[in-house]
């Protein structure tokens, strides 16, 4: 992975690859991505893309909203609510699951004994404490597994489910955590 932290602000994003020169999607943005693969030829990016550094226009100018939607003395950020069980929930999955799919194929001893204090400890942190209460008992019951990348990801797939399970949602098929989390559908049928 390259060493330099992108340093151009919010609108100007270096593309990074990871260790094994795979473009690395939760690094940086999907239509970076679909322009390095040749699926779009978006005209919000400038010169020809390198390998280390693919910058990107600015985006968009924002749709524009009322003042009084804004912040006071901001001109960007529109006054959101603190999220609730279901945008938290929301979130929160996407950093579990794409936390495990970049989670090492053989992690170390040191890796796996930092990922099982993390989850652990994210047990003990989540804000909603009735979901934390819940977690916290699924992972005594069902200690993380953490000796390779399918092995979490396929966990967490089940833990997830376990909370589908519970308010009556489809249970997801932890065959397909990898297009989801990883890899995207474009393989598959
Ligand atoms: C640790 C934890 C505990 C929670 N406990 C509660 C609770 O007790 N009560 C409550 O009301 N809410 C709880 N939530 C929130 C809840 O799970 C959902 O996030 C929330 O209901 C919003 O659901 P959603 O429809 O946006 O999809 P989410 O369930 O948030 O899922 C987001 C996306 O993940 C994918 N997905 C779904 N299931 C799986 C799976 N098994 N494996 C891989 N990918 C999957 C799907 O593409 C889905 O669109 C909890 C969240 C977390 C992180």
């Amino acid at each position: 992975m390259s060493n330099e932290t992108p340093d151009k602000g919010l609108t100007l994003k270096s593309i990074l690859f990871n260790e094994n020169g795979k473009f690395c999607l939760p690094c940086t943005l999907y239509k970076s991505f679909q322009y390095i693969s040749g699926s779009t030829m978006d005209p919000s990016i400038s010169s020809t893309p390198t390998r280390d550094d693919v910058i990107i226009k600015q985006s968009p100018a924002l749709p524009s909203v009322p003042r009084s939607d804004l912040i006071p003395g901001s001109r960007t950020y529109v006054k959101e609510d603190p999220p609730d069980v279901n945008k938290l929930g929301s979130a929160s999955w996407t950093f579990l699951h794409a936390m495990a799919a970049k989670y090492p194929e053989k992690p170390t001893p040191l890796q796996q004994e930092e990922m099982t204090d993390f989850l652990n400890i994210f047990s003990h942190v989540y804000p909603c404490f009735w979901c934390a209460k819940d977690f916290e008992k699924y992972i005594t019951e069902n200690a993380p597994k953490v000796k390779s990348q399918e092995e979490l990801s396929t966990w967490m797939c089940q833990a997830h489910n376990k909370v589908n399970k519970k308010l009556g949602k489809a249970q997801f098929n932890c065959d397909f955590w990898k297009p989801r989390w990883k890899e995207g559908w474009d393989e598959q049928e």
